[in-house]
């Protein structure tokens, strides 16, 4: 019900081979995979080709790339679309995955003289207008962090408070690092330069198989809101995170504590993959599916090539000529069985939660060494991304206007509550019959076995109940957001009305929307000390001028002068100021307020993590929640305002010329 507005996206996996130095070969001769276009389809095949004791099998793949493909390729045919679908307005993901030294770092950030996917999708973003983002109404903040051992930390602050960060969970965001920074970014160099410093802090490890091996898994995400010209709350939210997961480790080679974690984590995002493959449509031929449950019994099976192979098994069989190659539960059985889907396991699979399975479009780059001494690990990454392609996510209809972001943030809390109550119940079905119940509850059992399976029984329906009523109250929970976005929308269309209806009045010079109020100081009470108030604010008569938040209008989306012109020169020199004004100045002042307070500590906290001015920062203080505003006109007393003065009342020598 809830994912009927949403469209099934499934997980787009492609496949990269990378060079093989003469080097790495490891003792063993030979590339062990090549690429091969068959039948309409790109595979990755394994030298032995399925014959003899090498034989691997094939492996078809929505694209794959040979040792030949550039980074440029790459982004082009794979991840571009993705990264167009996240400006647009739809959550994208890029995951890499692939064993240690497979190539997964260089095909993500690349080289100075071979860009990866980030700087690319960067470059993308901001460099296809000559107003980036602002040319199309978005606004973009960068966060970057990364997981080792368990632990969240934020690679774009300094200090203790950034590393081990706890990963929330909350109705409006789903999971989320707690703490983390979000830089407001405004071109590629801002990106880039916040990256590079990032990379100083990644954890970076000399290993057996890579000078340079990646030990944590690493996040870029870049967070876009959508703000309309005179809409100051964002109208839309959308995220692209690009992953450079670590490299899973054979243990017999690696036995470090790092490897070990990274090894663990990775099992984790296997589970969740396995338990989202719904029924392997899409790694299974019809054929092999009818077989699959035919021989569930014999348990035959091998992907390769798309057709069912019978081989001798490894393992001595009952049956002679009919082996188990591989042993599994069909997927489907999996899924009616248990539809639970263990995100909270790891930090991982809570972070990535909106990639698998979520509402994210979904790339997953699956790197392969192509050593002949790897081939059981490229082997495992070849089977991981062959059950990924059958997990579909769910994309939220962002091009229907109807589909608002209340809604869709009422589905996903819809989402999570369910998944919460299905593991509720599913652990009430899995509890061992007497073992685990409080002893009261094991001796009215004992007692009375009928009278307590009704009563288990009973609480298994009310459980089920109480899923329907969440369902049922969070629909209409959805149906009122979206009510009350519909009246939003109408008060905007009326305030825009009025707006009109004051320019008329008063005529295009007179300034835009309210023109009677730019000749007057707004008195607000404004706690001291507070970022901004040195530079506009007059901290002995707590006044700021109206005019100062004119200058400011540049900076400040909110006082976009488009929406917000005042030409002092031009106005009366006192003019009445209605309630409705004084409110809307009221408002204004608020919002401008926490704009500026807002980007102001953003600065601060960049310059402290340069280390250039510690002093200011710890004078941040929360930003006001309440403004008294005043209409009292004071020409007089107007002054200009200072930027870039130290805090302090602003110089009175400054006349209002210099507005
Ligand atoms: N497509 C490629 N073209 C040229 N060189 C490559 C390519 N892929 C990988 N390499 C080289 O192989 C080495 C290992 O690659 P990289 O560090 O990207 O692997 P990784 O999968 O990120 O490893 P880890 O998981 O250990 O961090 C690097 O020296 C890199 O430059």
């Amino acid at each position: 019900m809830l994912r009927s507005s949403s469209k099934r996206e499934p997980l787009q996996v492609v496949v990269r081979l990378r060079p093989l130095a003469s080097s790495e070969t490891g003792g063993t001769p030979g590339k062990a995979w090549f690429i091969e276009h068959r039948d309409g389809q790109q595979w990755v095949c394994h030298q032995g080709n399925g014959r003899g004791s090498d034989a691997k099998g094939s492996f078809a793949f929505d694209l794959c790339f040979d040792d030949e493909a550039s980074n440029k390729e790459l982004f082009d045919d794979a991840a571009r679309k993705l990264v167009q679908s996240a400006v647009a307005g739809s959550n994208a993901s890029i995951l890499a995955y692939g064993q240690t030294s497979s190539g997964k770092t260089h095909s993500i950030l690349g080289t100075p003289y071979e860009p990866g996917i980030l700087p690319l999708a960067v470059e993308e973003i901001f460099g296809f207008q000559e107003d980036g983002l602002r040319a199309v109404g978005k606004q973009a903040k960068l966060s970057y962090y990364e997981i080792f051992n368990e632990k969240v930390t934020d690679l774009l602050a300094q200090g203790h408070g950034s590393t081990s960060l706890p990963v929330k969970e909350d109705a409006g965001h789903g999971f989320f690092v707690q703490g983390l920074r979000e830089a407001p970014v405004y071109s590629s160099e801002d990106v880039l330069r916040l990256v590079a410093r990032g990379e100083e802090r990644r954890r970076y490890a000399r290993t057996r198989w890579n000078d340079y091996s990646s030990r944590s898994h690493v996040i870029f995400t870049l967070s876009f809101e959508a703000r309309g010209p005179r809409m100051e709350a964002p109208t839309g939210r959308s995220k692209l995170n690009i992953v450079d997961l670590a490299g899973c480790e054979n243990h017999k080679h690696e036995a470090s504590e790092d490897g070990r974690h990274i090894n663990r984590s990775l099992f984790f995002l296997g589970e969740v993959i396995s338990r989202l493959c719904k029924d392997g449509s899409r790694s299974m031929s019809p054929i092999r599916r009818s077989l699959w449950h035919s021989r569930k019994q014999e348990n035959v099976f091998t992907p390769r090539h798309g057709s069912l192979e019978v081989r001798p098994s490894r393992s001595s069989s009952p049956v002679r000529g009919v082996g188990l190659r591989e042993v599994r539960t069909p997927p489907s059985a999996r899924r009616e069985k248990n539809d639970f889907i263990p995100y909270r396991d790891s930090k991982l699979t809570r972070v990535l939660r909106s990639s698998l399975g979520g509402d994210a479009l979904t790339l997953l780059l699956v790197t392969v060494h192509p050593a002949a001494c790897f081939a059981e690990q490229s082997l495992t990454s070849l089977r991981f991304a062959t059950k990924a392609r059958s997990v579909d996510n769910y994309i939220p209809a962002a091009s229907d206007p109807k589909t608002t972001e209340a809604e869709r943030r009422a589905m996903s809390d819809a989402q999570r509550i369910i998944e919460g109550l299905q593991e509720k119940l599913r652990r009430l079905e899995s509890r061992p019959r007497g073992g685990s119940l409080p002893d009261a509850r094991v001796r009215r059992i004992q007692d009375d076995p009928n009278h307590a399976a009704d009563a288990l029984q009973k609480e298994l329906q009310d459980l089920r109940m109480e899923l329907k009523e969440k369902e049922r109250e969070l629909a209409n929970k959805a149906r009122l957001l979206s009510e009350r976005d519909r009246q939003l929308g109408q008060l905007r269309e009326q305030l825009d009305l009025a707006t009109r209806v004051s320019e008329r009045r008063h005529g295009p010079d007179a300034g835009g929307g309210l023109p009677v109020l730019a000749d007057h100081w707004v008195s607000a009470t404004v706690p001291e000390g507070l970022p901004y108030a040195g530079e506009e604010f007059d901290a002995a008569s707590h006044t700021w001028p109206l005019t100062s938040l004119a200058s400011r209008a540049e900076d400040i989306p909110c006082l976009r002068k488009s929406s917000f012109v005042m030409r002092q020169q031009a106005l009366p020199e006192r003019s009445p100021v209605s309630e409705t004004q004084e409110e809307l100045v009221e408002k204004l002042v608020k919002m401008a307020a926490l704009q500026i307070n807002t980007s102001k500590a953003q600065k601060m906290a960049e310059s402290k993590m340069l280390g250039e001015d510690a002093k200011e920062v710890e004078q941040l203080v929360p930003v006001p929640s309440n403004l008294d505003v005043s209409s009292t006109p004071r020409r007089a007393d107007l002054r200009a305002p200072r930027r870039g003065c130290p805090p302090g009342p602003p110089s009175k020598s400054r006349g209002l010329e210099e507005g």
